[in-house]
């Protein structure tokens, strides 16, 4: 989809960021977990949401507490709703208590 899409169904997923990476386009959202094991518990949850809908985001979890995770369509090297409707379940999640305060 076109940056200007982008920028238009951004603003319906809470919390996450559209950035430009190597000229692709990706949706991008950080959390800091309260611990190492609990930034896996988050992947696993995120995992079993990915699989079910066959769309799969780029997992960081750096400097022990740092999660990050990217979306976006290798196939179409950009964006796709699919990205939009990932993004939107994973923010869904009851997973308030994997996460310090100050990262929501
Ligand atoms: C065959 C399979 O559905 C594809 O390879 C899927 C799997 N999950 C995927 N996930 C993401 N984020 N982008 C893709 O292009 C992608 N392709």
């Amino acid at each position: 989809m076109t940056k200007e899409a982008a920028n238009e169904l951004i603003q319906k997923v809470h919390g996450w960021s559209l950035v430009n990476e190597g000229d692709t386009l990706k949706l991008n959202r950080s959390w800091k977990v309260k611990t190492f094991k609990k930034g896996l518990e988050f992947f696993q949850i995120v995992a079993d949401i990915a699989e079910a809908e066959g769309h799969h985001p780029d997992l960081h979890l750096v400097g022990w507490n740092n999660v990050k995770i990217e979306i976006w369509t290798h196939s179409v090297g950009g964006l796709t709703e699919n990205d939009f409707i990932l993004a939107s379940k994973i923010s869904a999640l009851d997973s308030h208590h994997l996460f310090r305060k100050a990262s929501k």
